[in-house]
């Protein structure tokens, strides 16, 4: 794991955010698009609570559009809103700051109604490490963006970015942990390059990803290396990934470090194709 969480840690980081959130108004979630439960915090809803809050199911040009719609539609079922973006595009953003408006209109007509001066809708992003929080907060910050000086009650340095609307972002994400401890979860952010240090060997990584991968999308392994049919196993279908790579060294002998990078690079940019890894029905209640 690239950040050593431990519960003390854990614990500093929920208090944190705790504090934090309450100059917040919206919360906007970040979850990978392929792997929206496993790249959740366990903890997020007690953190929190009853905050507005928009999911953003990010990096959605790797997934699966099939997929990705019905945990849209799991969301909508649970009364929550969640929109697809590519960060990169910047595809999805708009419809997730027009949601973010939505979502505490109420409460900012109330709020009115009491008589209080009207001020902008504030937001804070948070996620899991490498979700693509502060790809974000750049991309929305744009070079428009203009800085609105630090409020009280906010760790120091922090600043609130203007959006367009009527919408404040706070300028620091909130980083959150995942679920490591779960072995499936930490398997599935290892292959989406979440988790940066080997929890296993990369080429044992690799073998895992061509069996998750092979069960429901043999054909797009078979169409990206040039190869007739898959192995009879992750290992022989390796191989010949190698093979249609050239990545032998000398004595003929096949280079499985080179090409477990190769498959795993490949499939974190895509390349292989929009493949998700779980779905709506997979999660264990
Ligand atoms: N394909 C694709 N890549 C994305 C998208 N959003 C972010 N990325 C990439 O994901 C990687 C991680 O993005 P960051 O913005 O650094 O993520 P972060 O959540 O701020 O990461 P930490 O600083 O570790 O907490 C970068 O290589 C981004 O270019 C997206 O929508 N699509």
């Amino acid at each position: 794991m690239n950040i050593n969480w431990f519960p003390g840690h854990m614990k500093k980081t929920r208090e944190l955010l705790k504090e934090q959130l309450k100059l917040i108004d919206v919360v906007f979630e970040l979850l990978d698009a392929r792997i929206p439960f496993s790249s959740k915090n366990p903890e997020i809803n007690e953190i929190i609570a009853n905050k507005p809050r928009v999911v953003i199911l990010n990096k959605a040009d790797l997934a699966d559009d099939d997929i990705t719609n019905s945990w849209i539609n799991y969301y909508k079922n649970n009364g929550v809103s969640a929109i697809p973006v590519n960060t990169i595009t910047g595809k999805g953003l708009k419809q997730v700051l027009q949601t973010g408006e939505e979502v505490v209109k109420e409460k900012m007509q109330a709020l009115k109604r009491k008589g209080r001066r009207e001020r902008a809708v504030r937001i804070m992003m948070v996620g899991i490490p490498n979700v693509g929080k502060s790809s974000m907060i750049n991309r929305l910050a744009g070079k428009k963006s203009a800085q609105t000086g630090d409020k009280p009650g906010v760790t120091k340095g922090k600043q609130w970015i203007r959006l367009k609307g009527n919408l404040e972002l706070l300028d620091t994400p909130g980083i959150l942990w995942p679920k490591f401890e779960d072995q499936e979860v930490a398997l599935k952010l290892a292959f989406t390059g979440a988790i940066k240090d080997q929890i296993m060997d990369i080429e044992t990584l690799a073998l895992k990803l061509i069996e998750h991968i092979s069960l429901q999308h043999s054909d797009l392994i078979e169409e990206r290396y040039s190869l007739g049919n898959i192995g009879e196993s992750p290992l022989e279908t390796m191989e010949l990934v190698a093979k249609n790579r050239g990545c032998i060294i000398k004595g003929g002998e096949i280079d499985y470090t080179r090409t477990a990078n190769i498959i795993l690079d490949e499939y974190r940019s895509g390349k292989i194709g929009r493949i998700s890894l779980e779905k709506p029905c997979d999660i264990k209640k």
